[in-house]
């Protein structure tokens, strides 16, 4: 056996959405902030097209970097690299790392609760951990300042006619759409459609609305869409399930913990929920992020919210990358039968 690399993986998915975190064999990358060190990992591209592409990847597979943190406060940092981004936070990988650095004995668990800072490419977060035997039970995340940014306005989508969205950001950039009005029950059997419909409407969006972070410039486009049912009621907790539909093509099987954000700055930003109320997003295999808007603060002046997400993760194996000097495919491949290539925002 003949290796020029080998890349320590714990494998890990959170309520159903997979994220794999790198916890050694990958110098931390240059830059003076995560977030630098991020850019240098999207455009570099190498790590990953190695871990993301196949024959180690596919289009169903995040994985998270782990880097020295830079805040003083935080006791580890870490990058994201999604399908399509490396974005400035992440829900699902966000309780992905928090497990698994507890979980592996990276940091120290304290039973029965483990409170941590973490500083992820956007900024820190705190994750608290419920912890019992040796194992995380649950992680609450308290997120990024999340905000809604258009509300109620229409685009014109080739296929589906005018549709009404709002857009918005926890963590990460939405368009969130009414599953009723498109038709969709939100159910398994839609992912395919559910995607097909998703990927038009994230381009109209990005076309005809468009985003920029005011404090991040750097982010400046429409990640996902968020097809979302209405809000249901139940004990007076506000509840709803959703498709988050992930460039180039899939759905996120988890509830989408920047999106449950995004969504609850949209309902705060209506009047709908007030601080201190809780939501449950429900994802496409029935999984679910209990959630809450903790506080209300600002962004750049605009009225934004913390919410916090909880949700389970567990570990699902450990894997040792390697490269093989001699093979062709050193970056590995991608083929538009499952990874669907040359779809633009
Ligand atoms: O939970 C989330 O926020 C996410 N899940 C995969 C895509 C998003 O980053």
């Amino acid at each position: 056996m003949r290796s020029s690399k080998v890349i320590h993986v714990v494998s890990c998915h959170a309520e159903g959405e997979v994220g794999d975190v790198i916890v050694g064999g990958v110098a931390p990358p240059p830059g003076e902030t995560i977030w630098e060190q991020s850019r240098w990992i999207e455009q570099d591209n190498v790590l990953r097209n190695f871990m993301l592409n196949e024959p180690r990847g596919g289009v169903f597979r995040h994985v998270n970097l782990l880097v020295p943190p830079k805040h003083p406060k935080a006791q580890m940092g870490w990058i994201i690299m999604e399908p399509a981004d490396v974005p400035p936070m992440s829900g699902s990988n966000s309780l992905c790392v928090a497990t698994v650095l507890l979980d592996s004995g990276i940091l120290p668990m304290t039973e029965p609760e483990t409170r941590l800072i973490l500083e992820a490419p956007g900024g820190l977060i705190e994750a608290i951990a419920q912890c019992r035997d040796g194992k995380v039970q649950s992680v609450e995340v308290h997120n990024h300042p999340s905000f809604a940014d258009q509300l109620d306005v229409w685009i014109e989508v080739p296929g589906l006619g005018s549709i009404q969205v709002d857009t918005a950001y926890g963590g990460d950039s939405f368009a969130i759409v009414d599953s009723v009005k498109l038709g969709f029950a939100l159910t398994a059997d839609e992912a395919k459609d559910l995607v097909d419909t998703g990927l038009k409407i994230t381009k109209a969006a990005n076309e005809q609305l468009g985003f920029s972070h005011p404090l991040n410039k750097d982010w400046n486009h429409i990640s996902f869409c968020q097809i979302a049912a209405p809000v249901n009621y139940d004990g007076g907790v506000a509840n709803a399930a959703n498709a988050v539909v992930i460039r180039p093509g899939k759905i996120d099987r988890s509830p989408c913990g920047t999106g449950c954000s995004a969504r609850l700055a949209v309902l705060h930003a209506k009047g709908q929920l007030n601080v201190g109320d809780r939501f449950i997003g429900r994802s496409i295999i029935g999984s679910e992020f209990h959630c809450k808007i903790q506080s209300e603060t600002e962004v750049a002046g605009r009225k934004a919210i913390i919410p916090s997400l909880s949700g389970r993760a567990w570990i699902t194996g450990t894997h040792q990358h390697m490269l093989d000097p001699s093979d062709p495919w050193p970056e590995g491949y991608k083929l538009s039968d499952t990874w669907p290539v040359g779809l633009k925002l």
